[in-house]
């Protein structure tokens, strides 16, 4: 995959420092890495903003540095530049010292009174190694930019925001623009940094790629580069049996989720879609579906009924969850349905009642988990489920998640892949995909619009009917999030989750155009 989504990959500030190092290695200057840098935000920052008086805050690192880099440049072109500098120079990296030598204007000590002049804020204060709590004179200073309502634009990170995690460290600003070197950071699209970047610009600064090659780096940024290859297009010689036959389990009360999930599979492309459902609401099924078979589970022999439906091998991809229900007997039922469909080793997604009905014995769930598995817990099913992942001091102390501290919600997604042995898709408005091997995908592209109810039993549609046509669980999971997405987008305002899976063939057919023709 690294090989052919180079540009989706993300780094964190560590794999960051190991590309700059490696890029030196094989023969880029330092200094000429901080002046490409520096050059890039300057030319940014006058494509976007026309001549204002700028205050430029360095730091005591190489972020300062870039922020020399930038003041010289704003200067050269006639811009009126303050540069607020903190640290001391003769401890600043060789680079960093030589473009601060460079820097022909006037020296302050940063101090929130300068903002009282200033138009814009160009925020060199802490990128990439920034390590603990801003505190003192930064600190008070980042409080004023945030208070003064100036616009802001951040070099590589916001000060204060964790470029790995996307949390906050102690302090931050919210930029309007930020400009990251080489490659995207996951703290730039994992909430609340996400929301802290405003537009976020890559800058080539001359880091040849193959420095990639070394790092094996396991993130990237959901796009379609990452699977299109794998998505599969329906065959013109095909039959509705090569694009598989996806079984939806129905239950009695919450009838409209699986429905949901049952038209999300038919729109996405599944052959043939059965949603079995329990004897007392299979009319209701009947009557509100048309293209989707409705099998009948009879009463107290529902799961027995399931086994016996799923004993025909070409049902080869199950959804279990939406709908299934949690109340009283109906428990232990979702249980049970649940388990028989893993028994049986095929493709299936475990969503919502199915994950949340294991919260007490997670366990018996992860044992069961022997073939393709996709879970989409939401933040709740995944406290539930995955609670020592959330609580456990043992884990917490761990040097993995002290580094990787609990709010990091990638480091969450990972290790609960890792301990049940299904894909996670752990959903939200950044949505992160991870499979048990470590591989890991963050989801950019969702608007908040589909943050509504039902919006998540197509989701588990989307991905089971892509199982169902023979893509691996990584790749079904990471194609759906995305479609889902683009979907939302394209509906915006106004969405309800109906209009979901109507909504797909207009984006797949975008889709087609753009990697098929
Ligand atoms: N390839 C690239 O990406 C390039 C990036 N460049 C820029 O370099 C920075 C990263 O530079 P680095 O020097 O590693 O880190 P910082 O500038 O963020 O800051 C390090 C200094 O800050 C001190 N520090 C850390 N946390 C705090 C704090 N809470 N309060 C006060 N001081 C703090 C730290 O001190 P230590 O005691 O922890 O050592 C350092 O002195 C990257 O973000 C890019 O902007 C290059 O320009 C070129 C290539
Ligand atoms: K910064």
């Amino acid at each position: 995959m690294a090989q052919i989504a180079s540009t989706q990959l993300l780094l964190t500030p560590n794999e960051m420092g190991m590309a700059d190092k490696a890029a030196v290695v094989a023969g880029e200057s330092a200094f000429t890495l901080m002046a490409s840098a520096g050059k890039a935000v300057a030319d940014a920052i006058m494509t976007r903003w026309s001549k204002h008086s700028v205050l430029v805050m360095a730091g005591p690192g190489n972020n300062g540095g870039d922020g020399f880099v930038i003041a010289q440049a704003l200067l050269q072109h006639g811009w009126p530049v303050t540069l607020a500098f903190m640290g001391q120079i003769d401890v600043m990296s060789e680079e960093a010292q030589a473009h601060a030598k460079a820097w022909q204007g006037e020296w302050q000590t940063l101090s929130p009174t300068q903002l009282e002049n200033a138009e814009l804020v160009v925020d060199a204060l802490f990128g990439a190694g920034l390590s603990r709590p801003i505190e003192g004179v930064a600190h008070d200073m980042l409080e004023a930019v945030a208070q003064s309502g100036l616009p802001v634009c951040a070099v590589d990170v916001p000060s204060g925001l964790d470029g790995e995690t996307g949390q906050v460290f102690g302090v931050t600003v919210n930029a309007e623009l930020t400009v990251t070197f080489f490659r995207k950071k996951p703290g730039h699209l994992l909430f609340p940094g996400r929301g802290l970047c405003g537009e976020l610009m890559v800058a080539d600064i001359g880091i040849p790629v193959t420095v990639l090659d070394e790092l094996n780096l396991q993130t990237w940024e959901n796009n379609p580069e990452l699977w299109y290859q794998k998505y599969p297009w329906p065959r013109l010689d095909g039959h509705k049996f090569h694009r598989g036959h996806a079984v939806v389990y129905g239950g009695e009360t919450m009838t409209g989720a699986s429905r949901l999930t049952a038209r999300g599979a038919m729109r996405i492309g599944a052959g043939l879609v059965t949603l079995a459902a329990p004897i007392k609401a299979w009319a209701v099924y009947a009557t509100a579906l048309t293209g989707v078979m409705v099998a009948k589970l009879e009463q107290s022999q529902e799961t027995e009924d399931f086994e016996e439906l799923l004993l025909d091998s070409r049902h080869n991809a199950i959804a279990v969850g939406p709908g299934a229900g949690l109340a009283g007997f109906e428990r232990i039922r979702t249980r049970k349905i649940a388990l028989t469909a893993l028994l049986t080793g095929r493709a299936t997604v475990l969503d919502a009642d199915a994950l949340s009905a294991f919260s007490e014995d997670p366990q018996i769930l992860f044992d069961a988990i022997n073939g393709p598995c996709v879970m989409t817990p939401h933040e709740g099913e995944f406290m539930r489920l995955f609670p020592d992942i959330n609580n456990s001091p043992e884990i917490n102390n761990t040097p993995e998640i002290k580094k990787n501290h609990p709010d990091n919600k990638l480091t969450r997604a990972r290790l609960a892949a890792k301990q049940s042995g299904a894909v996670v898709v752990l959903k939200g408005a950044d949505t992160v995909i991870a499979a048990p091997d470590g591989l890991a995908i963050i989801n950019s592209n969702a608007p908040a619009e589909l943050a509504t109810g039902g919006s998540g039993d197509v989701l588990t549609g989307f991905i089971v009917g892509l199982l169902a046509q023979g893509m691996e669980p990584f790749d079904a999971a990471a194609a759906a999030v995305w479609m889902h997405g683009e979907v939302g987008n394209d509906i915006g305002a106004g969405l309800i989750a109906e209009d979901l899976p109507d909504h797909l063939p207009k984006v797949l057919s975008t889709f087609k155009t753009q990697y098929f023709s």
